[in-house]
């Protein structure tokens, strides 16, 4: 019985066509399963570097290219493309099967070929080479093959290596760039193994089995059960992630069981979220109900639209609750009291604590005192006096000493005094409340919970998720990425009795943002090393990404009005070029910033909405703070404003005097900050300011 397959260039081509040449597209397919693959309509070229390659007339001007394996019986489409493209692409590429890993792979034959005298040339004038140091053996054992290797053997730089890209094997490729990059030939090899489905190598590869290898493969190729499977992925052809999942996403999201708590850490755009999702559909499946949850609102509405988008029954969707954690608490307060509770306004927070220090004659400032409360009492729920005199402020950098420690509790409690005259609390104490609920029930309420952007969920909001789940398997699924924490806070997940060890993992590779756009914003991280929620260092190491374009421009100006006119110009060339207005992400450090740019694209007749503006706005660019950047994604961003006194801020900074721990934090916040608003770009990045540049943009840093 014949099968069709999908590759995901095939998705991804023909997500960017026109809705007309689609239908011209669904029309060849379904002729195709009509005649049951007879091959109708298949041809064969002349001159191929690959007889498994095929070619079928989609309309006047348009070809599919169709990999009809000899053995096996399965017609696989791999791209649609214009006629002239598509015949060259048919005739250049070469399917094989990698010889150690037996997945399916694909190289530009014709590509490589040519471009071999240029490196022979490169290499005459130059005795070093790149891999001189790994014997054949070595790279044979990394799967390198017998058409790669004398190529391998010219390369005299990393840029060459990084130029052949396109027309490698990517399997081979990522060995050879996990060498270059300094892995020894072992590592390489786990860094490859991470493209299995289950990890562990094969025994036996059959490198003619080339249908076993698609098996091997299903970030790359999926086989299609039925047509209604087959309708799905053709109406959300952009949603690429729905289908095709690479294998450490899979193994993570499709793993049967975890012994306990999992955190999955990743740098921004690799796929933490859609691994999340994948998860909780999982889960579903099995029966069970599933919470979701996130920071803001904003994000939870838009993973409720992923998981509709991803889970087609109705009811294992049913199954999965999707709630941001500030409403979770605020529900469960409110049913254990009967009454809504009140939030306190963050003036009235600022009024309350200047009352209490001056009448309590505190030396601290409000702001340091706001902090010790949410995070060293709050955090660790600390009801009295005692608790907290004897307690170990963790994570605060500043010393106290006994007498000061009575002085800011004395401050502290006559704060919470003049807060409980008005009825108002704050989001952190609503979170402690509904902790405290939680932990008193005999039964947590939920057997699976999955928590997205957890970088910057604060103590308080651990507990409550610790007390809402039962201990156990598969109890909590957690994805953040700590260099993007823009809260001020720092957590230990152990010290709340939430224990990942052996049970952490990392994704490396970036889906959306380019390699150009990803490896300036690293940079803007700086070099002091962040700390995870394990109690164990992160890192970005081996944060990569395949895809390509151009560099983030940025541009100084000594006025803003300038700096405008710029951001308008830079906004029509996009939406010149055909971007979307809705694709087009700005963002600024101040909420007063916010404004000057509404008006400033008003003034130009380009409408605007806030970046939490529902998908329905598709008419308007989005503008916001850099912080409401959070977890969105724009095919285009500008980042305005990025001037030495916004970046960092001067008002997010603790005095390095007052605390040099809490200054040292500040600042790294500030950095991730940046780095969270530009690699929300998936296409291309744009950066301005006026005066002087921020001391953290690459190549301005002091
Ligand atoms: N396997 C995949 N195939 C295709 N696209 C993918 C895949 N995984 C993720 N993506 C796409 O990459 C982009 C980033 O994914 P996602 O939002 O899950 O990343 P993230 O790690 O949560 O990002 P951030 O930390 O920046 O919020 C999205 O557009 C998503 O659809």
């Amino acid at each position: 019985m014949p099968r069709l397959a999908i590759a995901k260039s095939f998705l991804t081509g023909y997500a960017n066509l026109e809705k007309t040449v689609r239908k011209s597209v669904d029309e060849a397919i379904s002729r195709f399963e009509h005649h049951t693959f007879a091959g109708l309509h298949l041809e064969k070229l002349q001159g191929a570097e690959d007889p498994n390659v095929r070619t079928i007339r989609i309309d006047g001007g348009r070809r599919g290219i169709v990999l009809k394996p000899e053995t096996g019986d399965v017609y696989c489409l791999i791209a649609v493309m214009e006629h002239d493209a598509a015949i060259k692409y048919a005739k250049s590429r070469k399917f094989s099967v990698h010889q150690k890993l037996g997945v399916l792979e694909v190289r530009d034959a014709t590509a490589l070929a040519q471009v071999r005298p240029a490196l022979d040339a490169l290499a005459q004038a130059q005795p070093e080479r790149l891999f001189a140091e790994y014997d054949d053996g070595e790279l044979i054992n990394l799967g390198l093959d017998a058409e790669v290797l004398p190529i391998v053997r010219l390369l005299t730089s990393e840029d060459h290596l990084v130029a052949l890209e396109s027309m490698l094997p990517q399997p081979q490729y990522l060995a050879l760039v996990a060498l270059a990059s300094g892995m020894s030939a072992q590592e390489a090899w786990e860094e490859i193994c991470q493209l299995l489905p289950d990890s562990s190598p094969p025994e036996d590869v059959d490198t003619s089995d080339l249908v076993k290898a698609m098996e091997r493969s299903p970030g790359d190729v999926v086989f299609v059960s039925g047509p209604d499977e087959l309708a799905q992925m053709l109406a959300h052809p952009f949603a690429l992630w729905r289908v095709f999942l690479h294998p450490a996403q899979r193994r993570l999201a499709r793993r049967p069981s975890y012994n306990g708590p999992v955190q999955v850490t990743g740098g921004a755009g690799t796929g933490k979220t859609v691994t999340a999702l994948h998860r909780a559909s999982h889960l579903a499946e099995q029966g069970e109900p599933v919470l979701v949850t996130t920071f803001t609102t904003t994000l939870a509405e838009t993973l409720a639209r992923q998981l509709d988008l991803l889970v087609d029954d109705p009811e294992v969707r049913g199954r999965i609750e999707v709630i941001n954690i500030d409403k979770l608490a605020y529900r469960i307060v409110k049913k254990a009291n009967g009454h809504s509770p009140k939030i306190a306004g963050s003036a009235e927070i600022q009024v309350l604590w200047n009352i209490a220090i001056t009448e309590t004659d505190a030396p601290f400032s409000a702001a340091f005192l706001h902090r010790e409360w949410e995070q060293v009492i709050l955090a660790q729920d600390l009801l009295g006096r005692e608790a907290y005199l004897g307690c170990v402020r963790r994570g605060r950098g500043k010393q106290l000493s006994p007498e000061q420690r009575k002085k800011a509790w004395a401050a502290i409690s006559r704060f919470l005094e003049l807060l409980a005259g008005t009825h108002a609390r704050t989001h952190m104490q609503i979170a402690a409340e509904a902790a405290r609920i939680l932990s008193a029930e005999a039964l947590p309420r939920y057997r699976h919970i999955i928590v997205d952007e957890s970088q910057d969920l604060y103590p308080a909001q651990w507990r409550i998720l610790r007390a809402a789940v039962a201990v156990g398997p598969n109890d909590l699924f957690i994805v953040g990425d700590p260099h993007q924490r823009i809260y001020d806070h720092r957590v230990s997940l152990k010290s709340l009795g939430i224990s990942v060890t052996g049970r952490s993992h990392k994704l490396k590779l970036s889906y959306r943002t380019t390699a150009e756009i990803l490896n300036w914003a690293v940079r803007l991280l700086g070099v002091e090393p962040v700390a995870g929620l394990d109690d164990a260092q992160d890192s970005l190491a081996g944060y990569r990404s395949s895809l390509h374009g151009r560099r983030p421009a940025v541009r100084g100006f000594s006025d803003r009005s300038s700096e405008l006119d710029a951001l308008v110009e830079q906004i029509r060339a996009w939406l010149d070029a055909g971007v979307e207005p809705h694709a087009i992400g700005v963002a600024t450090r101040f909420v007063s910033g916010v404004g000057k740019i509404e008006q400033a694209l008003a003034g130009a007749g380009i409408s605007t909405a806030s970046l939490a503006a529902s998908e329905s706005a598709q008419e308007s660019v989005r503008v916001g703070t850099m912080h409401r950047m959070k977890g969105l994604e724009f095919r285009c961003v500008a980042v305005i404003g990025a001037d030495a006194e916004a970046l960092p801020a001067a008002f997010a900074l603790t005095e390095k005097d007052e605390d040099p721990t809490a200054h040292a934090h500040d600042l790294q916040r500030e950095r991730c900050l940046f780095f969270v608003a530009g690699t929300r770009a998936r296409d291309a990045l744009y950066v301005s300011y006026t005066g002087q540049p921020s001391p953290f943009l690459p190549d301005h840093s002091t």
